[in-house]
């Protein structure tokens, strides 16, 4: 007699998109296991801490347009759970006027009639006080964007998931997958078996995928997640109204720097740097490169000179990056009712309840809501590696 216990789907990993992706097969009426290796809430991941930014302000349509639906899903979960997961602070865009990135945001907001004022030197500083707008940068003003409480809005996914019936089982490892018409899933502490399987494995996707035949152009990176201390308390604070605010490839680097204004931690600002080092996720804290903290002290020291120029506190999060920078949600090549989640570049948690929500369409064989060719796996067919 078998001992495996039956479900439907097995989701495997607990983070933001796997805990959205159970609540929405849950309720799908299927019967979900939510599998996690460590004890939640953990912080080895990429979905821990209290914030992150939400925003419509994107390059490409696809992002802007997801995240229509992905509001309207967030204030549905608020509303289920009775808690406060967003706040409204806008989104400050500054970047090269007329090069890279910033353009096409703008481009973008304004096609999708998404709520935006352009700022321009003259009036730069009327909206936004003690920042100081590199030359040749342009400025403009995501009225729709704001802060999401990220460690809460876990939580709450994962406890409407149990509301629903979902069962989550962490501390539980999953150490083998074997595909087939009915998938058996083993680990540390039972054996599973299910028609259908959703991996959202955050940093250990491709250690997982390696059970399953296939490796992905993944890359783990460790991020330094930098708050800096106000010289004068509040000045950059969500009461004063200071928005959230992104610099797109500036003179310091290619890569974004983000803040968020300070409110989780007293008088403390979060801004980081859009990349990291290469660091495995078991052995994360081995990694202790800080070239992109002395790119934030250049930064902070030039342009918000109300902040002390050396972090306060440095946390860890780690983010799991594509070639393109886009995410991965789709069939595994080699098993249909096998489905991933993963690559999501450092710019995923907003997404959350629209990526579970097509992880869900993906598994339940429907058509998922948007199109999502940007997301296959084929675009890597030259970069793909078998693992066998
Ligand atoms: C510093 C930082 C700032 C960010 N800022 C923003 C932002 O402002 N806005 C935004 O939208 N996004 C942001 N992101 C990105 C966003 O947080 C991530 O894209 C998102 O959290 C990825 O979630 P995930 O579920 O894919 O991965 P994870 O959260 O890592 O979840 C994967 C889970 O799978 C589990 N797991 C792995 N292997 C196994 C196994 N074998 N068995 C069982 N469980 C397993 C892991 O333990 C983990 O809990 C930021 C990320 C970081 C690091
Ligand atoms: O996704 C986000 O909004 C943040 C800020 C910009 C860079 C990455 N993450």
């Amino acid at each position: 007699m078998s001992t495996e216990q039956d479900y439907d789907c097995v989701v495997i990993g607990a983070g933001v998109q796997g805990s959205f992706t159970a609540y929405q097969l849950a309720k799908h009426n299927k019967k979900t296991l939510l599998l996690e290796q460590f004890i939640l809430p953990h912080t080895r991941g990429s979905s821990h801490g209290q914030t992150r930014i939400i925003r419509k302000a994107y390059e490409q349509d696809i992002y802007t347009q997801m995240m229509g639906e992905s509001y309207q899903l967030w204030a549905q979960l608020e509303k289920e759970a009775g808690v406060t997961l967003y706040r409204q602070t806008g989104l400050l865009v500054m970047g090269p006027e007329t090069s890279g990135e910033y353009p096409l945001v703008k481009n973008t907001l304004l096609k999708n009639k998404v709520p935006t004022v352009i700022l321009n030197r003259d009036n730069f500083h009327q909206h936004i006080p003690n920042v100081v707008l590199s030359e040749g940068h342009g400025a403009l003003l995501d009225e729709t964007a704001g802060v999401l409480f990220a460690d809460r809005a876990l939580k709450a996914v994962q406890h409407q998931f149990q509301k629903l019936g979902g069962v989550i089982r962490d501390n539980e490892k999953v150490t083998e997958i074997k595909p087939g018409p009915v998938v058996k899933v083993t680990t540390s502490g039972g054996a599973y078996q299910a028609r259908n399987v959703v991996i959202t494995a955050g940093p250990w996707t491709n250690k997982f995928l390696a059970h399953t035949g296939i490796q992905l152009p993944l890359e783990t990176v460790k991020i330094n997640v930098c708050y800096w201390k106000e010289k004068i308390p509040g000045t950059y604070g969500v009461k004063q109204r200071f928005p959230c605010f992104v610099v797109t490839g500036s003179l310091e680097s290619k890569e974004h720097i983000y803040g968020l204004p300070s409110n989780e931690y007293p008088d403390l600002v979060k801004i980081c740097y859009h990349m990291g080092s290469k660091a495995d996720p078991d052995y994360r804290d081995l990694q202790t490169d800080t070239s992109d903290i002395d790119i934030l002290k250049r930064y902070v020291s030039r342009c918000i000179p109300g902040l002390v120029p050396e972090p306060a506190v440095v946390e860890s999060c780690m983010y799991t990056l594509t070639p393109d920078r886009h995410f991965v949600l789709d069939y595994h090549p080699n098993y249909s009712n096998i489905v991933i989640g993963a690559g999501f570049s450092g710019h995923g948690f907003k997404f959350g309840p629209v990526i579970g929500k097509l992880l869900c369409e993906l598994s339940l064989g429907e058509v998922p809501s948007f199109d999502l060719s940007p997301f296959k796996i084929r675009r890597f067919q030259s970069e793909m590696k078998s693992a066998l």
